[in-house]
């Protein structure tokens, strides 16, 4: 479902985020990106969803080209994707449902998307799906009431509602202690299971990427330097990765 094929970014012109990426992941994976600070994470998935444009070489989601596509075309590859941030992206003062209800604003007209105007199958999806993330108590309270671990799962619940291919997790626990991150995890994984649902997620903690993820993406300096199981990754190739 994604292939990135000689891929190239440069945010200079000179210095390579991305030094000749190339990658297919097939629908269902549970793909963990890893790599020292630098390496070219954050960079990776940002030019799935365009946020960042490649500055050579292509990228296919469903089979396109996504380099090439009009402005239409984008804002339907973005629906498409589900994109979890580091620092949650809620609206700290908006309840916690009108949050996961956002995820449903690209399917909108801006005048439904202004007034917030939703149907009742939206409503009933945004309830269902933060019943999936376990916080279908916490529906009437405001964002800026949760944990920082229940703040991720809403992110999550928006981009279930948000009904994507594919969801991107950009450093999604780096802000969580140990056990909030493996419940968040958990959450990760259950959805990949039952919805079988591809995720790439970028993680610095080598041991969830290795408890979670079928298989894990190393980068460095831009560069893939490992792709495959998580059993295969050697203190050796570890020791290269952090090098
Ligand atoms: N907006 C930007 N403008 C210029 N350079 C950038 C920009 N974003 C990232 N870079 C550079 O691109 C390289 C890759 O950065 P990126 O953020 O993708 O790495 P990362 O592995 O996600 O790092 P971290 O774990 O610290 O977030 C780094 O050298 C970084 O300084």
């Amino acid at each position: 479902m994604l292939k990135f094929e000689n891929t190239r970014v440069s945010y200079d012109g000179k210095a390579l985020a991305l030094d000749d990426i190339n990658l297919v992941v097939e629908q269902g994976e549970f793909v963990g990106i890893i790599g020292s600070s630098g390496s070219g994470k954050s960079t990776l998935l940002k030019t799935i969803n365009l946020l960042v444009r490649p500055s050579s070489g292509k990228i296919y989601f469903d089979g396109k080209d996504i380099t090439k596509l009009n402005n239409k075309e984008l804002r339907s590859l973005r629906r498409n994707i589900g994109f979890v941030f580091q620092d949650y992206n809620l609206v700290d003062r908006s309840l916690v449902l009108d949050n996961v209800l956002i995820g449903r604003l690209g399917y909108k007209s801006s005048f439904k998307s202004f007034f917030g105007i939703f149907t009742d199958e939206e409503y009933e999806s945004a309830t269902t799906a933060l019943k999936q993330v376990g916080l279908g108590e916490k529906i009437f309270e405001r964002a800026d009431q949760l944990s920082g671990g229940q703040k991720q799962r809403v992110a999550i619940a928006k981009t279930l509602c948000q009904r994507p291919k594919i969801i991107l997790a950009d450093e999604p626990v780096a802000s969580l202690d140990i056990s909030t991150s493996q419940t968040v995890m958990d959450y990760f994984k259950k959805v990949n299971e039952k919805k079988n649902m591809t995720i790439l997620i970028n993680l610095h903690d080598v041991n969830l990427a290795k408890k979670y993820c079928h298989r894990i993406v190393a980068l460095r300096k831009g560069k893939i330097i490992f792709d495959g199981k998580a059993g295969d990754l050697s203190d050796e190739i570890l020791k290269t990765i952090y090098d």
